[in-house]
């Protein structure tokens, strides 16, 4: 059993266009139903739950007569956006058969990290709650561009969580759980538990399902958010949500790391747009990685690109490997005429480091 998610009071539960289309494509109302029922059950337990679903493009396939999911980005927002709508009734419908409203919040991953607007978002799902209503987030895809968007909801899902506290995100997929590569691979196994991400060796190179995007990649990305946000992972098949929510020992477990990341480093490392590259020889790398150091300009090698004082940059090894990323202490201009200096005076050392280590999210 997994007390940290039999005992929960926050869940959040993300279910995949896998899990609500049929063989054809089509929304499952049958799934529709069966989440609805366990969901509405929790809730009656004074447990508070935040669902995030996607399938607002699976449920547009048939109305637009389309055969597959379309590819370009303009025709997934136009069938998003004719599918919204239906998936959200379909979910209203079956949850007031178990007395519960419902709530619809479309959200990007700027919303729920920037400061300016992830407390509208807070206010918005906490008012909900002592309202009791269930609040059914997806992406906002009419809005999200190539640069914010995350496509598919795993990684929404899991910084929904940090923002509502949860003590429990449910990535409820086809699939019973993480396997060691391709579930279809001979010889490829399921993973019960993963206390480290870092350390997995796991082949997530072949994409999801036909209706799904990411694949097992943005799940494992969204169990690295959610765990060290604090937040347990679940990540197992939706035909099991119920077990699942009940702490049963199904699909793959990632236990919340002890130590809670702030959110600025989170959207840093998880959903920033790095507006430069900082290349640093091997003695910064060997400071950064071993020690956690912060990183002196003289330890800089290169600097690309043009950025503002305090815009987030990425750090890239003595190999051209990315180590990390920060929120550069000086403008593109100004460090590179710091690294000029330093190299022209021998021993000139600038006090403040071109990414202090507070402002430093490393990619192990
Ligand atoms: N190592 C792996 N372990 C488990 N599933 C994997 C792995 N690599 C790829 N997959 C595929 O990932 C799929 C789930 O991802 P996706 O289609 O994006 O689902 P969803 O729509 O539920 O988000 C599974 O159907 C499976 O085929
Ligand atoms: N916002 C999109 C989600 C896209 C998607 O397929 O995500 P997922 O099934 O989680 O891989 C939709 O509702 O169709």
């Amino acid at each position: 059993m997994r007390p940290e998610v039999e005992g929960a009071k926050r869940v959040v539960v993300k279910v995949g266009s896998s899990s609500l289309t049929d063989s054809k494509g089509q929304l499952d109302l049958a799934r529709v139903a069966q989440f609805a029922r366990e969901l509405a059950a929790l809730h009656d337990r004074g447990v508070r739950v935040v669902l995030v679903t996607s399938g607002a493009i699976a449920a547009a396939l048939g109305p637009l007569g389309l055969r597959r999911r379309p590819r370009d980005l303009e025709t997934q927002q136009a069938a998003a956006a004719v599918g919204q709508g239906l998936l959200v009734r379909a979910y209203s419908d079956a949850f007031a058969e178990h007395g519960v409203h419902v709530a619809q919040l479309l959200l990007t991953v700027e919303d729920v990290l920037r400061p300016k607007t992830y407390r509208n978002a807070l206010n918005t799902i906490s008012r909900l709650f002592r309202l009791g209503v269930v609040p059914i987030v997806n992406e906002n895809d009419t809005v999200a561009t190539h640069e914010i968007r995350f496509g598919d909801n795993d990684r929404l899902a899991a910084l929904i969580a940090h923002l509502v506290r949860a003590d429990a995100l449910l990535l409820m997929s086809d699939v019973d759980g993480l396997y060691t590569a391709h579930p279809e691979t001979p010889g490829a196994s399921r993973i019960d538990r993963v206390d480290d991400i870092s350390a997995l060796e796991v082949d997530t190179s072949r994409v999801g399902s036909k209706v799904g995007t990411g694949g097992m990649r943005t799940k494992l990305l969204a169990a690295d958010i959610a765990t060290q946000a604090g937040v347990s992972v679940v990540l197992g098949n939706a035909d099991d949500l119920g077990k699942a929510l009940a702490g049963e020992d199904v699909g793959t477990f990632f236990p919340a790391r002890r130590k809670r990341r702030p959110r600025r480093l989170l959207w840093l490392a998880f959903a920033a747009e790095p507006r430069g590259f900082l290349e640093v020889d091997e003695g910064a790398e060997r400071a950064l990685l071993s020690r956690h150091a912060s990183l002196l300009a003289a330890g800089v090698r290169e600097v690309r690109g043009t950025f503002a004082e305090g815009e987030p940059v990425e750090i890239l090894g003595a190999g051209g490997r990315t180590i990390g990323r920060g929120f550069v202490g000086y403008s593109s201009a100004d460090l590179t005429l710091e690294l000029g200096r330093s190299n022209a005076e021998a021993g000139h050392r600038s006090l403040r480091p071109a990414v202090h280590r507070d402002h430093m999210m490393l990619t192990e």
